[in-house]
């Protein structure tokens, strides 16, 4: 963990540092990735398997035996514990409701002269996500995932999910029977990717690929795009906290961990003009992190990757938050409301001191599959969107053809391209 004061003159180079997101490209990472990407292009299932092996220490005769069967998603389902089933249930119509909100509709308006001109939105055809799984078990995932494709209507969802030493959480499997994906494979990390970017014998292509992951498949997806369509970066969890230094502490040192204990690349960052609140929340840090049952994995993240930044007031702590735009960004403020209109960059905001990150994570409703590395300053939730694609209709009149005719020959002839000109010419009623 690394504190930093705004008064300090080294602090605009600290925060450079600490925004460095390029950072995240390791060349070891990159250089593995590559090497996958390659062998499951050229071997298929073969590379699959294999990496499966080496990786997820899961051994198998072919990529069929890791095919889930539809009879296991449903016998998932039906063998959950009430009180588990009631969760998921829940955090599946709250995720579906929030959802359907984003559905965009086509579009069409007609001119005078009965040209008209719109646009279709239509759902994707088929798409594959990937459901974390190395570390732990991310059902969430599945929802946040296959809910808004399912809203959106496309037809067909591939979910890849690493089952390490064969072992899968059946509160996976009952929660993509619960969101209707159509079939599962337990294969994960860059392999994964491969396979549903390129296809194989036993994988289908997509036309997409969405979904959060450590390291490995944040810039396996980064290098596949182009050959299909990804989400975003949402690689290793992040969390950035504003706080008065009137929530307590534990509270805060409680949230920062959350994040912590996803991945030891997580990131979890404290701001705050008070500066006692920084050394009481770093206390409770110590104090809470052997409380964990992953502090392994978060105490290598709050060492190596955590700030405490004291600022001089709440305009300075949003205008540094802006420049780090991390994935999550708790205001633990009494008046959340009149931080936000200085707030831009961030996947998803949590409004008050009430407002845990780990709401959000399962039941809020909003997309928990969010962009990082300071992708937030360009890229979106995960949403219906993502899933919808829209195609531009035009439809000229013989009328309109005549008058947009001319102005199109006109600027064809302008970059010297006859056939353009003459295509709009020929169907301009005189002069052709
Ligand atoms: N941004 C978001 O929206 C969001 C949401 C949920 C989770 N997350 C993040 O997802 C990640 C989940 O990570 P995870 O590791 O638990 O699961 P994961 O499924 O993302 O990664 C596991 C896979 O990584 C590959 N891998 C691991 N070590 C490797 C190595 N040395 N070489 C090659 N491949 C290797 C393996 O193939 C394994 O199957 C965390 O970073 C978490 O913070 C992000
Ligand atoms: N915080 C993660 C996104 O960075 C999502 C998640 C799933 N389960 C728990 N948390
Ligand atoms: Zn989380």
């Amino acid at each position: 963990m690394i504190r930093l004061d705004s008064r300090t003159p080294d602090f605009d180079q600290a925060l450079r540092r600490l925004t460095d997101w390029d950072a995240g490209l390791d060349p070891a990472v990159e250089a593995t990735v590559r090497d996958v990407l390659h062998a499951v292009r050229e071997q298929g299932d073969r590379a699959v398997l294999d990496y499966t092996q080496r990786f997820d220490r899961l051994r198998a005769n072919s990529l069929a035996e890791l095919e889930v069967p539809r009879a296991k998603l449903r016998e998932a389902l039906a063998g959950l514990a009430p009180a588990d089933r009631e969760a998921l249930a829940l955090a599946a119509e709250r995720i579906r409701s929030y959802h359907e909100r984003q559905v965009a509709e086509s579009w069409e308006y007609s001119e005078a002269d009965g040209t008209r001109l719109g646009q279709r939105v239509t759902p994707l055809a088929r798409v594959g996500i990937y459901v974390p799984g190395g570390k732990a078990a991310y059902p969430s995932s599945v929802l946040m995932n296959a809910i808004p494709a399912k809203v959106a209507g496309v037809a067909e969802i591939i979910m890849v999910v690493p089952a390490p030493g064969g072992e899968l959480n059946p509160l996976v499997l009952a929660a993509a029977e619960l969101a209707g994906v159509d079939r599962v494979f337990t294969i994960g990390g860059a392999q994964a990717v491969a396979a549903l970017a390129y296809g194989t014998e036993t994988v289908p292509a997509v036309d997409k690929i969405v979904g959060p992951g450590n390291i490995y498949v944040a810039t396996a997806k980064r290098m596949v795009f182009g050959r299909v369509g990804i989400d975003m970066i949402a690689g290793p969890s992040e969390i950035l906290v504003i706080s008065d230094g009137q929530t307590d502490p534990d509270w805060l040192a409680m949230d920062l961990l959350s994040q912590a204990e996803h991945d030891e690349q997580a990131q979890s960052i404290l701001i705050s003009w008070d500066a006692d609140c920084l050394t009481r929340v770093a206390a409770s840090v110590d104090k809470l992190l052997p409380t964990l049952e992953r502090e392994a994995i978060a105490r290598q993240a709050w060492d190596s990757r955590a700030a405490l930044i004291l600022v001089r007031d709440a305009a300075e702590a949003c205008a540094v938050a802006d420049r780090i735009a991390p994935e999550h960004l708790e205001l633990s403020v009494a008046d959340p409301d009149a931080l936000l209109p200085a707030l831009h960059n961030a996947g998803a905001v949590f409004m008050g001191r009430y407002t845990a990150e780990a709401l959000g994570d399962y039941v809020a409703g909003p997309n928990h599959v969010l962009p990082t590395a300071g992708s937030a300053r360009f890229s979106s939730p995960l949403g219906v969107y993502d899933f919808q694609k829209r195609t531009s209709i035009i439809y000229a009149s013989a009328v309109g053809a005549d008058q947009l005719g001319r102005a199109a020959k006109r600027l064809a002839e302008g970059e010297g391209l006859t056939a353009h000109a003459r295509s709009a010419a020929y169907r301009i009623r005189e002069g052709q």
